[in-house]
């Protein structure tokens, strides 16, 4: 990343008070301010028309009437980048929709000992539905894992909960996804994408469910947000101890594998920062699968978060094209980097399927 000369750059960001205390340290307000970028807190309470002018605006607000700000402060500073455009991001608010686009991205060439998909899920929308219902009839089978439908960042939406038998599903408040629960060794990969850098890290996740043990268990069990701590346990070096997994034994995915994935749903979805969850699905060996999508996650849980996400930044910045050009990924990654070329999907995304419904 070159110095450039003369020229500052204004980046607003609109976040919430939580994600704005975890993202904006002063540690990336200062590698961001050395390459002349200025990072500018946006007033939630004032008209986002009324501030700035900012070349970028970085935002994780939900709701409507944000929407309604950022295209009345686009259709005055068009030049301005908006990341992300707020329709890509809305279709990670939907857990059927959020996974879909990973079943669009067809076979990724190049890796024939790799697979990747996605569980099998069927979206239910009525208590007495969900109660009654046959898993066989659907494709699936206990466990599975139920998962409120929308996922808008709520504390609501995290609450999941592993159904083992009938009772579990009674007590299911829909509308909510039900999930063919996967082992996978206890072991989940987070895929950090931001822009064409693109980071795994291990954490730790649900234990593996053994058929002999499942009639002895309970109805369900709830938990939210696993691979997750809460803000008190988040000063940022326990959290590395405690969650980041160096047990040596789980092998990571191969890398070129996931850029290969992230550079596709980059492409698809059109956008740039985003996180996904990936699982080994242990009956099949090297099969794995997309659980989750989140927009705009914990970056400053990467180390050397700070000059990823100022060297996106920078590059976005000086980039003539408005959309930033999808069509190559470099890897910031350990491991053996080099991605192959993948069909460049469109940006443009097919009609929105309707979510299967019971
Ligand atoms: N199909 C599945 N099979 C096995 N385990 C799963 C499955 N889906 C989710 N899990 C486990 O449940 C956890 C929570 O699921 P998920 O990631 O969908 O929830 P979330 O609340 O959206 O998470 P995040 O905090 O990443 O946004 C996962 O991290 C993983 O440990
Ligand atoms: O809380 P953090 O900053 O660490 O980030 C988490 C983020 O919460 P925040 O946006 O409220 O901060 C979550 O967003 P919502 O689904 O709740 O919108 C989701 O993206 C998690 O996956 C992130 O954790 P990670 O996947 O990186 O472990
Ligand atoms: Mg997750
Ligand atoms: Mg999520």
């Amino acid at each position: 990343m070159e110095k450039p000369m003369g020229r500052r750059f204004a980046v607003g960001y609109a976040l919430a008070s939580k994600k704005q205390a975890s993202f904006i340290q002063i540690s990336l307000i200062n590698v961001a301010k050395e390459k002349s970028i200025d990072l500018i807190k946006i007033d939630l309470e004032t008209p986002l028309i009324e501030q700035g002018p900012f070349d970028l605006v970085l935002h994780k607000i939900y709701g409507a009437e944000w929407r309604q700000q950022l295209n009345e402060y686009s259709a005055k500073h068009p030049k301005a980048l908006i990341i992300d455009s707020p329709d890509a991001i809305e279709r990670l608010h939907n857990r059927i929709s959020m996974l879909q686009v990973v079943t669009e991205l067809g076979v990724i060439e190049c890796h024939d000992t790799v697979s990747f998909g996605i569980p099998k899920q069927i979206a239910v929308y009525d208590a007495e539905a969900v109660a009654e219902m046959d898993l066989n009839s659907k494709g699936l089978k206990f466990p599975v894992i139920a998962k409120p439908l929308v996922a808008d960042g709520s504390a609501k939406s995290h609450k999941m909960s592993l159904v083992y038998n009938r009772d579990g599903l009674s007590k299911l408040k829909p509308p909510v996804v039900l999930q063919e629960f996967v082992n996978h060794g206890g072991v989940i990969f987070k895929v950090y994408v931001v822009g064409e850098y693109v980071k795994c890290v291990k954490r730790k996740s649900l234990p593996d469910v053994s058929e002999e043990n499942l009639g002895a268990l309970k109805g369900s069990l709830s938990f939210s947000q696993v691979s997750n701590l809460n803000n008190l346990e988040r000063s940022r070096d326990t959290y590395y101890k405690m969650m980041d997994l160096e047990d040596g034994k789980t092998e990571n995915p191969p890398m070129n594998f996931l850029v290969d994935i992230a550079k596709g749903l980059r492409a698809a979805m059109g956008l740039r920062l985003f996180n996904f969850d990936v699982i080994r699905d242990t009956r099949v060996g090297n099969r794995y699968l997309v659980i989750d999508i989140n927009y705009f996650p914990g970056y400053a849980k990467m180390p050397g978060y700070e000059q990823v996400l100022t060297e996106f930044f920078w590059d976005v910045l000086n980039n003539d094209t408005k959309d930033a050009d999808f069509d190559s990924c470099k890897a910031g990654c350990d491991e053996d980097g080099g991605a192959p070329n993948l069909p460049v999907l469109p940006l443009k995304r097919k009609e929105e399927e309707n979510p299967i419904q019971v």
